[in-house]
């Protein structure tokens, strides 16, 4: 049952005020947020100068709603958790697909829901889903003020990286930087609109990703100068260089040697690779030997740890200051 409560309107855009908002300690952490085309919807526990009524739905109201319906309709096994992005979600594989999609998009007011069907695969890093509710197709997520428009069926994008999009700390001013794998724009999208580079080298090995990135470049008003390639990374022309370089794929240590002859004298680099636990305390020292051996020093000051992936492997990033010896 939907529940009216005071609220605060914020434009989807103005992440500042939502943050402002949510330190203050004024949300109502029992209803859930609600939005529209334009619009969040945040529920705040007193009327405050500017609020309005809004209708929510409570957070427990969600489970329990899930819960009964799948109950009436004789399912006793179904997904509690999904990943949601823009107008769509994605939920683990499952049995009775068709009645599970159509109830979770009817409950969590989303219009396409997705199935994963295997895992994310191959260089191009192509998701595995089979679409079980809705038409599918393009959706926008929001996200730290950045919108990425994306086909979730023809790219991937891993929620459990927002840390890393919006953890662009580096001073980029003025800078150039170039992303070996920009796919739909992660990275590079959140440091054209945030930073001040001076320009900025796209490259992405799958076309998809590159209408994606083209299009996001857009609707995110971005005006800096970018330079997009089409192709893998290893064969853009070593007189391109660059300040920063971010390798943004799990097979970076691969082409370092490429990272390496795109760099500017007192560039730097930041690496994402996969980790075996045991070796997470310095997995990154191999780095600096093998890059010793192409002529350069790196020297670490960022290390840290993005995701577990799996019960053996963790996901990395590491940043490195690099010099030519
Ligand atoms: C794992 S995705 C990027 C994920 C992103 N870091 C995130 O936060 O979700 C890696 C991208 O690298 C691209 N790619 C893979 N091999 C490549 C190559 N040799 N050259 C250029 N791009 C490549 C893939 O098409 C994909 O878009």
């Amino acid at each position: 049952m939907p529940m009216l409560a005071h609220a605060i309107k914020v434009e989807k855009h103005d992440i500042k005020t939502l943050k402002r908002i949510e330190r203050s300690g004024i949300v109502n952490r029992d209803l859930v947020y609600d939005h529209d085309e334009d619009y969040i919807y945040v529920p705040v526990i007193k009327n405050i100068d500017g609020s309005i009524s809004h209708d929510f739905k409570e957070k427990n109201s969600i489970k329990t709603m899930l819960k009964n319906e799948m109950e009436r309709n004789g399912i006793k096994n179904y997904p509690e958790k999904w990943v949601r992005i823009g107008s769509s979600i994605i939920i683990k594989n499952t049995r009775h697909e068709k009645i599970i999609g159509s109830i979770l998009a009817e409950i969590l007011n989303v219009s396409s829901v997705y199935m994963e069907t295997g895992r994310i695969h191959g260089d191009l890093r192509k998701p595995s889903l089979k679409l079980i509710y809705g038409s599918g197709g393009e959706t926008l997520h929001l996200e730290n003020g950045v919108k990425y428009l994306l086909d979730p069926e023809k790219v991937m994008f891993s929620p459990g990286n927002i840390n890393e999009r919006s953890n662009i700390y580096e001073d980029l001013n003025g800078k150039v930087f170039m992303d070996m794998f920009a796919g739909i724009g992660y990275f590079s999208i959140p440091a054209l609109k945030y930073k001040r580079p001076s320009g900025a080298i796209l490259c992405d090995i799958n076309p998809e990703a590159i209408k994606f990135l083209k299009r996001n470049i857009e609707i995110n008003n971005i005006k800096t100068r970018v330079e997009i390639f089409n192709c893998d990374s290893r064969l853009i022309s070593s007189k391109i260089k660059a300040d920063y370089i971010m390798m943004g794929n799990f097979k970076s240590i691969e082409f370092l040697p490429h990272a390496l002859s795109h760099i500017k004298n007192n560039g730097k680099i930041s690496m994402h690779y996969l980790t075996d636990k045991n070796y997470i305390k310095n997995s990154y020292e191999p780095i600096i030997k093998k890059a010793r051996s192409y002529g350069y020093n790196l020297t670490l000051y960022d290390y840290h740890r993005v995701k577990s992936v799996s019960p053996f492997f963790y996901h990395v990033n590491a940043r490195f200051n690099i010099s030519k010896i």
